[in-house]
């Protein structure tokens, strides 16, 4: 089975990295592509590196109308926040009556009312749509995603800090429910549209933190390791902006609560031990482990007993690499792929867990992820079209 799909905003860097990886998926017909400011344009004027590969004209993304004429089974929507949140309301009942599927990248579907107003600072979408929407962290919440007609893409700084932190909320290391985490993030993560914070002048040769005390993931981040934790959870999350093109690293500091230790089979990230949105917290997957042998006791090395939970937490999960004690994560390891590197640490003298992750924003946080879930929600293997080495140097 093929399916087709359209992408709106694929004249930003997101939805030019869906037309990059769509263009070369074996189960995907591209029918439609759709901008903004460069509407009529062919799509190979517009991004210039895929001549030859796409020759889709963009129509506009703004009119409601595109909606009736789009034959596609599979929508993305990767315009800024703020714009799903005003289409979707029009376009989306009756398309969900015709059978289509959408993915939203922005940040506008993942979060409750209150929450996305305060932290976004503009009306919120349609709370139906939002309760409706499924959080499309993949490896999380692969069940309910197979079967969502709206999903809503994650956010590039939570799906890396969520995957570093997953498996600690799953068994227990969060109880304190507090979390630091430090998050760098390459310009691109900023948009296509020129600004002055992202200029070459600006960006080159600096490196400084942003949006400090307000960036607009970290509701996401706590809404999720909630779910997880089965517990309110807080986390303080600053963002900085580093001198790169593509990539994110985002350190994560838990200090677990005294005499807990990592145990192995804490629930698997996806299966039974994670919940997803809108249903009642817990972790059952925790509780299952709960009269099991702890790791650092049996093996005698917390690092080791910690790489043994991570292990076990991402078996089977093809995006997540998780590296043997010792070793860290590095943006240049996963560019251009829609992997995610975990590197963990365990600190003796302090008693704190250090877990990195790197991500690519525009593949594993973005684009790749929302493949990931169009395949899963079309039923292919998740790693159609996404078999993506990293590139290096
Ligand atoms: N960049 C990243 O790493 C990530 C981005 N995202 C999310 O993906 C979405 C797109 O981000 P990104 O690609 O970076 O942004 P860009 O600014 O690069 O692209 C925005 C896209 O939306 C179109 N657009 C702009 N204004 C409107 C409008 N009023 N109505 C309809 N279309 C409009 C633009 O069209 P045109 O260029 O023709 O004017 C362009 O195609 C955002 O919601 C972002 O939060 C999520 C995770 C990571
Ligand atoms: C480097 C950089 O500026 N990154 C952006 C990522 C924004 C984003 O992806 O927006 P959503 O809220 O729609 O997820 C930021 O930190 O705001």
């Amino acid at each position: 089975m093929t399916a087709r799909v359209a992408v709106l905003g694929a004249s930003g860097y997101a939805g030019g990295e869906l037309v990059r990886l769509l263009a070369r998926h074996p189960r995907v017909e591209l029918v439609a592509v759709a901008g903004s400011s460069r509407a009529g344009e062919p799509m190979a004027a517009v991004f210039p590196h895929l001549r030859g590969l796409v020759s889709l004209d963009l129509a506009d993304a703004a009119r409601p109308d595109l909606w009736d004429r789009l034959e596609a089974d599979f929508v993305f929507l990767a315009l800024p926040s703020g714009q799903a949140a005003a289409l979707l309301p029009q376009v989306f009942p009756p398309a969900r009556e015709r059978g289509v599927r959408v993915i939203d990248l922005s940040g506008d579907l993942r979060l409750p009312r209150q929450s996305y107003e305060a932290w976004y600072g503009r009306p919120a979408a349609d709370p139906a749509l939002q309760a409706e929407a499924v959080y499309g962290l993949s490896e999380l919440f692969s069940d309910r995603i197979r079967t969502a007609r709206l999903v809503a893409n994650p956010g590039c700084y939570p799906t890396a800090i969520l995957l570093a932190l997953a498996p600690l909320a799953v068994a227990g290391a969060l109880a304190g429910g507090q979390v630091v985490v430090d998050a760098k993030s390459g310009v691109s993560g900023a948009g296509r549209s020129a600004s002055l914070a992202t200029a070459f002048a600006e960006v080159n040769e600096n490196f400084a933190p942003y949006k400090v005390g307000r960036h607009q993931h970290t509701p996401e981040v706590e809404q999720v390791l909630g779910w997880l934790a089965g517990r309110d959870m807080t986390v303080l999350l600053t963002t900085h902006l580093l001198p790169v093109t593509r990539g994110i690293l985002a350190t994560c500091y838990v200090r677990p609560p005294a005499g807990w230790q990592p145990r192995s089979g804490p629930g698997r990230a996806g299966g039974q031990g994670t919940r997803p949105p809108g249903q009642e917290r817990g972790c059952p997957g925790g509780e299952a482990a709960a009269g099991q042998e702890p790791l650092a006791e049996a093996a005698g090395d917390p690092g080791e007993a910690l790489y043994g939970l991570y292990r076990s937490f991402y078996a089977g999960k093809p995006f997540v690499r998780v590296l043997p004690p010792g070793q860290v994560p590095a943006i240049k390891h996963v560019q251009g792929s829609n992997l995610c590197d975990i590197g963990l640490h365990y600190d003796p003298r302090t008693g704190w867990i250090t877990v990195f992750a790197a991500i690519d924003n525009l593949v594993k946080g973005a684009a790749g992820q929302a493949v990931q879930n169009l395949n899963l929600m079309a039923g292919w293997d998740e790693t159609t079209g996404l078999d993506l080495v990293p590139l290096f140097p």
